[in-house]
């Protein structure tokens, strides 16, 4: 069972700038076995934690990587997605992630391209996988070619959460991408955007300073 929780510490996102804490999103219609998907690589000794005001599982995970422990948190959503837009605070800090789509339905494919677009606008070059889940219930897609991953030069997993096939593979190698990416990136694009961010503002709250000054000018006068 999920504890549930709503420690607002558990929200505080300063914490993954230390150099052993990790952030990997997952993202991807309703259904698709997002969650299913994380308990299945969790399996024992997992700890979702529901922070139930902001509708999200944290599912942490421990481990070491190249000798040193690593802290991972998995996010997960609940039924924000159905909106087809996550908070911005869900992208934050992310170092990777993980993008579900279901084999048997196929508009949870088509709509990659809408949560892709979404991630790449609010973290432009962290790494990103493709799941195809539900593998089981029809081998036979393992063969059939899923272009979008292909074109967008993402690596494509077949996966079934049902039975196991390659969940720990895409577990680990999310936590080793996002582990170079957190080591290698200076995380430059986050301060390219934060500044552009404080700059647009400044030049709303600029224009709408003119534009009450204009609006006064043209004001007709009351005789
Ligand atoms: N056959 C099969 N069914 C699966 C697999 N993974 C998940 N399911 C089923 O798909 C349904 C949805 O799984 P969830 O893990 O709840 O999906 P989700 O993406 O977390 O959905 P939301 O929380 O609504 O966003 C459940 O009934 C699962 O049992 C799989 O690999 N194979
Ligand atoms: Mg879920």
């Amino acid at each position: 069972m999920a504890r549930s929780t709503s420690d607002i510490s558990e929200l505080d996102q300063e914490k993954y700038d230390a150099d052993e804490q990790v952030k990997i999103i997952c993202l991807g219609d309703s259904a698709v076995g997002k969650s299913k998907l994380m308990e299945r690589f969790l399996m024992d000794g997992y700890r979702p934690e529901q922070v139930s005001t902001y509708a999200l599982t944290l599912y942490k995970y421990t481990t070491t990587v190249d000798g040193k422990a690593v802290l991972v948190d998995f996010w997960d959503t609940a039924g924000q997605e159905r909106f087809q837009s996550m908070h911005p605070s869900y992208y934050y800090k992310a170092h990777a992630c993980i993008m579900v789509f279901d084999v048997q339905r196929k508009v949870t494919y088509k709509n990659l391209a809408n949560w892709y677009k979404e991630l790449r606008e609010y973290r432009p070059e962290i790494p990103c996988i493709v799941v195809a889940n539900k593998i089981d219930a029809d081998m036979k897609v393992t063969e059939r070619n899923f272009n979008f991953a292909k074109k967008q030069g993402l690596p494509l997993y077949y996966v079934s959460a049902a039975d196991g096939t390659n969940v720990v593979k895409v577990f680990k190698d999310a936590i080793k991408l996002a582990m170079s990416y957190k080591q290698n990136s200076s995380d430059f694009m986050d301060e390219v955007m934060r500044e552009l961010e404080n700059f647009e503002l400044e030049q709303k709250e600029e224009s709408s300073v003119k534009e009450d000054s204009v609006f006064k000018e043209e004001e007709p006068q009351l005789q």
